[in-house]
């Protein structure tokens, strides 16, 4: 089938690569000229596991394509799916502006029967703006050429990002058109062998289900973090807590890792923006406001925990800080607990020495020449002289470090352990000061 992606990003490019992986074709268009100029040089504008070298396979065998021309897009796929950003507006609700934008672009340019999907996360009700958008387009053109529109919410994490887009739990499909729902089945028949994993449904429940997927996740989260913090004052170990309860099947063992905040461009956005859709329907969602705060705070975990230890004036000290990407395995640092600790370690007057395997060059884009932070070639370089460790971000290559140069590396030996890395009982029996998130 040919199938256009609109959007490269983190979804639109994997989606992209994928579907063409299993034998569509696939043209993908981004407006940002220079995303495209590195796709067609044969390179990836993110960081994303196994996504490079697919991406040449894909292009090398004529299935895969770039393009920054909205005709030729729009030209191109039966199958239009928009996966452009929908980043959080002043109020915390999702800005629609890229999602309209794009739809306005397919129905200024289809001359034939079009089958718009909405893969960004985007508010209920977002799938009729999307209809009334293209409609005015060809009403602006005098056209009433038939279309669908189907709502399709991706629920990959960056980082498996192929694993969970190749091996999906389910594949949510929002439409009402008996045409458009065949040929989605179609697009997803190959994701779809081992047994049935589409889910149909009315495009409102689809794109609710996407938010309450988001909103459960970050909720077991916050729900874990203000236990640990309980934790740390009652001389309890949640990550004792987390298998106890996790051994039960109703609760489960994943997403319930204490830690210094969850990140990324979705939790925070998307609890924001579904809290903002129940106010304007005059719905005070409640926990979900509580999960925010809480995340919030948690994101202060560490520079709290420092602060304890060295007081509030920091001036003149420097801390290595471990990871700052928001997760590991990517280059992401949207709402990343690094920039609060950072920004925050900053405030108080001390600088900062950075690694992070992959995110050094998303740092500096965004902090630029800023003094106050620096950048080290390796973990253990990033600790020469500093006064103490954070480790905020849980990549493979912290897990085991040598803490003996660690310890001769420090001026105070000294971690805090956004992530839970280490037992507790080994930093004591090393003679490192261990700072974790309700560990003991
Ligand atoms: N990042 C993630 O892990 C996930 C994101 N989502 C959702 O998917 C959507 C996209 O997210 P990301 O891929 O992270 O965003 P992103 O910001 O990485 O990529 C969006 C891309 O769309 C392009 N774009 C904007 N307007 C355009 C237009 N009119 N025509 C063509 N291209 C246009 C931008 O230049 C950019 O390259 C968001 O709604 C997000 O909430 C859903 C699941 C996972
Ligand atoms: O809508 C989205 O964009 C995506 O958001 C999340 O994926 P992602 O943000 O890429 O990464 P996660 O692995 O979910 O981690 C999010 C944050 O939660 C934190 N986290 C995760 C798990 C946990 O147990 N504890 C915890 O603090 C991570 O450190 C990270 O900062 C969801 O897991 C995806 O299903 C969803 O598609």
């Amino acid at each position: 089938m040919r199938i256009t992606v609109i959007g490269t990003g983190y979804v639109g490019l994997v989606t992209g690569t994928c579907l063409a992986e299993v034998g569509n074709d696939v043209l993908c268009l981004d407006l940002d000229a220079s995303k495209i100029e590195i796709l067609n040089n044969g390179d990836i504008p993110i960081h994303e596991p196994g996504l490079l070298e697919m991406v040449r396979r894909n292009v090398a065998a004529g299935r895969l394509q770039f393009t920054t021309s909205i005709e030729e897009s729009v030209a191109f796929g039966i199958v239009q799916f928009i996966a452009v950003g929908t980043p959080p507006d002043e109020d915390g609700s999702a800005d629609l502006k890229y999602v309209t934008a794009a739809a306005r672009n397919i129905g200024r340019h289809m001359t034939e029967y079009k089958v718009v999907v909405d893969k960004s996360t985007v508010p209920v009700g977002t799938a009729d703006k999307v209809r009334q958008a293209v409609i005015e387009e060809l009403q602006k053109r005098d056209e009433s050429i038939p279309f669908a529109v189907v709502s399709n919410p991706e629920f990959l994490k960056e980082g498996d990002a192929l694993n969970d887009f190749m091996r999906p739990d389910r594949i949510v499909i929002g439409a009402e058109d008996a045409r458009a729902i065949e040929l989605m089945r179609n697009v997803y028949a190959q994701f779809n062998r081992n047994h049935d994993r589409i889910v149909v449904m009315d495009m409102r429940s689809a794109e609710l289900t996407k938010y309450a997927a988001n909103a459960m996740l970050a909720t077991r989260i916050s729900f874990m973090n203000e236990l640990a913090n309980l934790a740390d004052k009652l001389g309890a170990d949640i990550e004792q807590v987390r298998l106890g309860i996790g051994s039960d099947p109703r609760i489960g063992f994943d997403f319930l890792y204490a830690g210094c905040g969850y990140g990324g461009s979705c939790f925070p956005k998307d609890v924001n923006a579904l809290i903002n859709t129940a106010r304007e329907n005059e719905i005070d969602l409640k926990v979900l406001t509580a999960v925010d705060q809480a995340n919030e705070k948690q994101k202060h975990v560490l520079l709290d925990k420092i602060v304890a230890r060295f007081g509030a004036d920091l001036k003149g000290m420097n801390f290595a800080v471990w990871g700052l990407a928001f997760k590991p395995n990517t280059d992401d640092m949207r709402a990343a607990t690094s920039r609060v600790l950072m920004e925050g370690l900053w405030a108080r007057g001390a600088t900062v020495t950075a690694y992070d395997p992959v995110a050094m060059a998303e740092s500096k884009r965004i902090y630029g020449d800023e003094p106050r932070l620096s950048y080290a070639e390796s973990s253990m370089d990033a600790l020469d002289g500093a006064d103490a460790l954070a480790i905020v971000t849980e990549w493979k290559e912290f897990r085991v470090p040598n803490f003996d140069a660690l310890k001769a590396a420090l001026k105070t030996p000294a971690i805090f352990d956004g992530r839970n890395l280490y037992s507790p009982e080994f930093m004591r029996e090393q003679g490192i000061e261990y700072y974790a998130i309700g560990r003991r």
